[in-house]
């Protein structure tokens, strides 16, 4: 398993936290930035990792800013990203579990640093169940093939 993990200036501080955890728990990662606080634009750095997960560098990503809100909905414009953003275990579990998330997203100035490890345990250790969530995330897939 990989990880690609990056953040804005609103998500340096926790996005260093999580690499820390990903490094004790020996989780291989790719820090795709922001690396400093200076004020920057979160499509970039969503973009930037989500494109490791579209091409098989990652099995996931993991996207901090200030709210997680700005990153998710920047990842979800890219074919073939389900991004959620989580502020609990359960959401994370069945994030996996039903939607098959490939990239969660964080908000660092909502949760604590122990909830969003909490959080990341949650997702990378829960499975996608398919079945009948597979029939569903065909129908996404439909709708994300469509041209206007
Ligand atoms: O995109 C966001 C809101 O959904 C993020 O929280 C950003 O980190 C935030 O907008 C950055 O705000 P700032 O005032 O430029 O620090």
């Amino acid at each position: 398993m990989k990880i690609a993990i990056a953040s804005d200036h609103g998500g340096v501080g926790l996005k260093s936290v999580l690499i820390k955890h990903l490094s004790d728990k020996n989780i291989d990662y790719v820090d795709c930035g922001t690396y400093t606080e200076e004020s920057c634009d979160y499509p970039d750095y969503a973009e930037k990792a989500c494109r490791l997960v579209q091409n098989g560098e990652a099995t996931y990503a993991v996207l901090v800013c200030g709210t997680g809100i700005g990153m998710c909905i920047a990842a979800n414009k890219m074919k073939g990203i389900r991004a959620a953003l989580c502020g609990d275990e359960f959401s994370a579990h069945f994030t996996r579990a039903h939607n098959d998330a490939n990239v969660l997203t964080l908000g660092a100035r909502v949760i604590g640093p122990g909830l969003a490890e909490s959080i990341l345990d949650t997702f990378l250790s829960s499975e996608f169940e398919g079945g009948r969530h597979a029939r569903r995330l065909e129908k996404i897939k439909k709708i994300e093939n469509e041209e206007l």
